[in-house]
């Protein structure tokens, strides 16, 4: 029998960036196929280019035996190929059935939309999952009054009202709970048993053991394995998703270790739960795992920006409650994000007062004297190696890693004695990265404590003492020592301990 999907040799360029330089997949009829890979290792691209969002740039895809070149995700849809997003593509103002069924509502001979027949088949795909969801999900309901985990399961939904042969399932069990997981399991195999093919992209290694009959795990582009889940272990799978392992350089600690600078218990917020971590003055703990794990979230909880809902926090043995970005200023913490259009720029003011910023805050005083500020602000940015002509000069004019320098230095300014970074190096060049983190191992030297999430494993393995390793909101174990390298890493990324 002709595979399902074979797709041989694809590449994908977005400019510069080459995303895919080696895609393979061979996918059977009635097989359940595990696509595996460390964040950016291309699946989403291949799985794209096999749905029809992207065009490849070179290479050959076949589906069910016939050569294809898909112009749209409506062509895909037309072979039988159907993928779940995982961005969440419904309208919060729409109904259950109107979302599952958009743009392709049953119509009677007349032409209208056949509601009844609409309503029938709703109700028959919700009933699949059965005691799995509340009494919530129904085919009326609005979208927007449902739980995170049902809005998935609409989105599931929706993806097999399409009458799909093949489907990619990319990362779509992150919202529902175990309970909806072991139904939508189920699913999955009566779905097998049906002959339809499902390409399954997760990061609990633990699901892909349960569910799938083969696993390809792509690196860096590129595929570099496939085999039957019968023949293989997890600790042999994380081996082939991380190919050399990475250990980091000891970084030499100067500030000696003392009482915990900072002692988090239980801290439950939006994106994760129950997460208790110690920081000692002069250490860097880093937050590792899959992006999107609730790393960002609780960087953003404990600066009071979206503040934790549960948990205690003591900063030098004093508990704090931190409900505003003030607070957490008052207790001498500084927040440096990436994400530097929406969380830091002062657009179209002065280097200057985008330097200023966080002092100004913290003293709430509106106006402080630039003569004695001048020379001491100036000193901040040039430890950094900030490039800039004057400091009157545009915020705007100055590259998005000299940005990020005088975004460090608007903290350095206030003296914090806790640092939390999130993801602070995202789109800057090697160069700035380099004098970013020499900067922030120095302040660690002087005693500063320092909680970095990176997005680049490297970066966190070659700065940190210690990694807290996050999956689904949670801590799963921590590294230090000899387990500090990339393998433990992934291994811990996907939930394997
Ligand atoms: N539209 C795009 N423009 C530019 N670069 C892109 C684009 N889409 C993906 N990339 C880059 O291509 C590489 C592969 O990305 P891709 O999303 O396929 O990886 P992934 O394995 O699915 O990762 P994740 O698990 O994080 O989703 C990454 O370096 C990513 O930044």
């Amino acid at each position: 029998m002709k595979p399902a999907i074979e797709a041989q040799d694809l590449t994908k360029t977005f400019g510069a960036v080459r995303a895919l330089t080696g895609g393979r997949l061979s996918v059977a009829r009635g097989e359940i196929h595990a696509l595996l890979g460390a964040n950016g290792c291309g699946k989403s691209t291949l799985s794209k280019i096999i749905a029809g969002t992207h065009a490849p740039s070179s290479g050959l895809l076949s589906i069910d035996g016939q050569p294809v070149s898909f112009a749209s995700p409506r062509a895909a849809e037309e072979a039988g190929v159907a993928l779940f997003y995982q961005e969440l593509s419904l309208i919060p103002q729409l109904s259950v059935e109107a979302n599952i069924f958009l743009g392709r509502e049953p119509r009677t001979a007349t032409g209208a939309i056949d509601r009844k027949l609409m309503r029938q088949k709703t109700l028959a795909l919700i009933a699949r999952f059965g005691a799995a969801i509340g009494p919530g999900l129904r085919p009326e309901a609005r979208v927007s009054e449902l739980q995170p985990g049902e809005r998935q399961i609409v989105e599931i939904l929706k993806v097999y009202a399409k009458e799909p042969r093949i489907v990619i399932m990319d990362e779509a069990t992150a919202a529902l709970d175990s309970r909806q997981v072991a139904v939508f399991f189920d699913f999955l195999r009566e779905k097998r048993a049906e002959g339809l093919s499902t390409v399954f992209i997760s990061h609990r290694l633990a699901e892909v053991f349960a569910l799938c009959d083969r696993i390809t795990v792509m690196r860096n582009g590129e595929t570099v394995a496939q085999m039957p889940v019968a023949e293989t272990t997890q600790e042999e799978v994380v081996r082939m998703m991380v190919g050399d392992i990475h250990r980091p350089q000891k970084r030499q600690r100067t500030a000696p270790l003392s009482a915990p600078l900072f002692e988090l218990d239980n801290a439950t917020g939006d994106r994760f739960h129950n997460v208790s971590l110690r920081l000692a003055p002069g250490e860097i703990l880093g937050l590792g795992g899959l992006q999107g794990q609730g790393q960002s979230a609780l960087l953003r909880g404990l600066f009071g920006i979206s503040p934790l809902r549960g948990g205690t926090l003591r900063l030098n043995g004093s508990p704090c409650r931190l409900r505003r970005p003030a607070h957490a200023m008052a207790q001498g913490m500084g927040y440096v994000s990436g994400d530097r259009v929406s969380d830091s720029v002062l657009q179209g003011r002065s280097i200057y007062e985008n330097l200023l910023a966080a002092l100004v805050m913290r003293e709430r005083k509106l106006w402080l004297s630039p003569r004695v500020l001048a020379p001491r602000l100036t000193a901040e940015a040039a430890s950094l190696k900030t490039k800039y002509a004057r400091l009157s000069d545009s915020i705007n004019t100055l590259s998005g890693g000299n940005q990020q320098k005088v975004f460090i230095a608007r903290w350095l300014a206030t003296q914090p004695r806790l640092l939390l970074l999130d993801d602070p190096t995202k789109g800057i060049d090697l160069g700035a990265k380099a004098d970013l983190f020499a900067l922030i191992r120095e302040l660690a030297d002087q005693g500063v404590g320092i909680i970095l999430y990176a997005s680049e494993e490297a970066e966190l393995l070659d700065n940190c003492d210690r990694i807290a390793v996050f999956n689904g909101g949670a801590v799963v174990t921590e590294l230090s020592g000899a387990t500090l390298d990339s393998f433990h890493l992934t291994r811990a990324a996907f939930g394997e301990t």
